[in-house]
């Protein structure tokens, strides 16, 4: 890992020494903007030209690609732990559970079930298309720009890229410039092991991703805050590039009376301090009745000392916050508030102690903006209702979490709230499940990806209808002049239900068809002569009841 907890730590520049270098195949970009701009636009035009090519589609590609990400991962496993270390602070051990499993995970995922992700799928068809082929063929979308996000660098860039390119799309990665050696390692590593052409990293700050927007791509996947998540949808709606935000929120955190308070606290403590807080899905805030308010600073205090020892800062379990900015951000949110516990803080080395607030009045600053630290404010409420109504009047949240014995009422919480996913008795879980479709709701996040929802991101299901140039006969009922047998005949066609009894009936008589292709000379005349008949029969009870 990079520098240990505790030590010293060098506040590195971020975003102008990644702009001071030339755009080039491994990512790195020029220092004079209008070059910069037209080596932005020929380099997404690469890209393009490609995916152009065709060879991304092919499930062969699309596999081997897969695999040489997976041997990546295994063989440069040390340099990426190492990078996300010096990055977030963080021990290889952790770095490896938090991002490079879920990343291995996704991978295998993937490689088990695109042959049959890729096959088309036939459709129910209806009377008007029975005869004919009807299929959905999920496509590529073309060029993907995927924009990471700090604070898990990896996991959140690798893991879009997986989906991305199992979809069979090119993709241009811009890692985020806050974890700088994260972005360094991916625009090193990424060219030795993937195609070179169609997946490409940039890497650079504000400036670079505000030129990289102006490009146009086919679908934009962007991890951070609600802020730039605007800034991204207004520049993809030039182009009228559909888009995935993945943004983040206040993720409020109901503990009931009837629930195990050592057990709650744990699982909070642990979700709540990891990666010192930053984390989009890390409960932000805890609505509880007042009188529950001193047992949970109590033994949240008791799990902190469990977890990182006597002396948190010298565990190699807790990492730090990501720079200066956000350090100062953080510190600001605890003016004016009750601390019962922890609030250490050490500007240096960016250190802030797990820290709870109490008796946290809503109209203040902490309970007016995502905290993303080792920060956990409670705010008293008289009952479940108060809580509804607490989490109904703010923005929808990424993340609900409900801790109670009673099963009814963490069903009625999900039942009366809304937010992207829920966990009940436990915080962080539903991440893990990638058959769930992780992504938030209204100002927390549009789409969603994990598993084969991020296929089906980067995919477009087309719908494929193959008719035969013969049966011509059927055809004219649409066919001009009209007439109000035409109109019967189509409101037959279309609007006719068979129920379970009479698709019987038809499957009868497809048998009887089968059978007598077997012995007939003319089956094809045969077929539909008693296709035909059964329909006319069918219109006729079906006419005579409407009327
Ligand atoms: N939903 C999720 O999966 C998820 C995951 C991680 C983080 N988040 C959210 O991300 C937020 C923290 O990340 P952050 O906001 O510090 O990320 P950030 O500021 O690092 O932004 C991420 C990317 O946006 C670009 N960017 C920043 N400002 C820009 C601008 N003005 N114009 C164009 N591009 C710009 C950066 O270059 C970077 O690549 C939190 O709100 C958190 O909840 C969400
Ligand atoms: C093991 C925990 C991983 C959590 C990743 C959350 C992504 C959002 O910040």
């Amino acid at each position: 890992m990079g520098t240990p907890p505790g030590g010293r730590r060098r506040e590195r520049r971020r975003g102008p020494h990644l702009r001071a270098s030339r755009l080039s195949r491994t990512g790195v970009l020029l220092p004079c903007s209008s070059l910069q701009d037209r080596a932005m636009e020929r380099e997404v035009q690469r890209v393009r030209q490609a995916f152009l090519s065709g060879r991304s589609r092919p499930l062969r590609f699309r596999l081997q690609q897969l695999e040489a990400l997976r041997r990546m991962v295994q063989e440069r496993e040390k340099d990426i732990l190492a990078a996300i270390g010096s990055d977030l602070c963080k021990s290889e051990l952790n770095a490896y559970t938090q991002e490079v499993i879920s990343v291995l995970g996704e991978i295998d995922f993937m490689l088990e079930n695109l042959p049959e992700w890729v096959t088309a799928k036939p459709v129910k068809k209806n009377l008007l298309t029975m005869l004919d082929e009807a299929y959905l063929q999920p496509q590529p979308l073309g060029v993907v720009l995927i924009i990471g996000a700090w604070n898990y660098p990896f996991v959140l860039t690798i893991q879009p890229l997986i989906g991305a390119i199992a979809a069979g799309n090119a993709v241009i990665i811009k890692p985020s410039e806050l974890s700088e050696n994260t972005a360094t390692i991916l625009a090193k590593l990424l060219p030795q092991y993937l195609d070179q052409d169609l997946y490409i990293v940039i890497n650079g700050g504000v400036e670079e991703t505000t030129e990289l927007l102006k490009q146009r791509f086919d679908h934009i996947l962007y991890t951070g805050n609600t802020a730039v998540g605007k800034i991204v949808m207004e520049a993809a709606a030039k182009h009228l590039t559909p888009v995935t935000l993945e943004l983040g929120g206040k993720s409020p955190c109901y503990i009931d009376k009837d629930c195990d308070l050592d057990i709650v606290c744990r699982r909070i403590t642990w979700g709540k301090y990891m990666n010192c807080g930053q984390t989009c899905i890390a409960p932000d805030y805890i609505l509880c009745e007042a009188s529950l308010q001193n047992q949970i600073v109590q033994k949240i205090k008791e799990t902190v000392k469990e977890f990182y020892g006597e002396n948190v800062k010298e565990s190699p379990d807790y990492e730090r916050i990501i720079n200066r900015r956000h350090f100062k951000r953080i510190l600001s949110l605890l003016e004016g508030q009750k601390i019962a516990f922890g609030g250490e803080t050490d500007e240096a080395t960016r250190y802030i102690a797990p820290t709870v607030l109490t008796d946290v009045d809503p109209k203040t600053k902490v309970m007016q903006e995502e905290i993303f630290g080792p920060v956990l404010p409670i705010v008293p409420v008289k009952n479940v209702d108060e809580a509804i109504n607490f989490i109904n009047e703010r923005e929808k949240p990424l993340a609900l979490y409900v801790f109670s014995h009673n099963h009814k009422l963490i069903k009625r919480m999900i039942d009366e709230t809304s937010s992207g996913g829920v966990t009940g008795n436990d915080v962080i879980m539903h991440f893990m499940l990638n058959s769930f479709p992780f992504g938030g709701v209204g100002s927390s996040g549009m789409g969603a990806y994990h598993g084969k929802h991020t296929f089906d991101t980067f995919s477009h299901q087309r719908p494929c209808l193959l008719k035969s140039l013969k049966r011509e006969g059927a055809n004219k009922l649409r066919y001009p002049p009209n007439s109000q047998s035409k109109v019967d005949w189509g409101k037959f066609f279309l609007l006719k239900r068979f129920n379970k009894e009479k698709l019987g009936l038809l499957l009868l008589t497809f048998l009887g068809i089968v059978a007598a292709v077997l012995v007939k000379k003319y089956q094809a005349v045969l077929r539909r002569k008693a296709l035909l008949i059964f329909l006319v029969v069918h219109r006729l009870r079906w006419s005579s009841k409407q009327r």
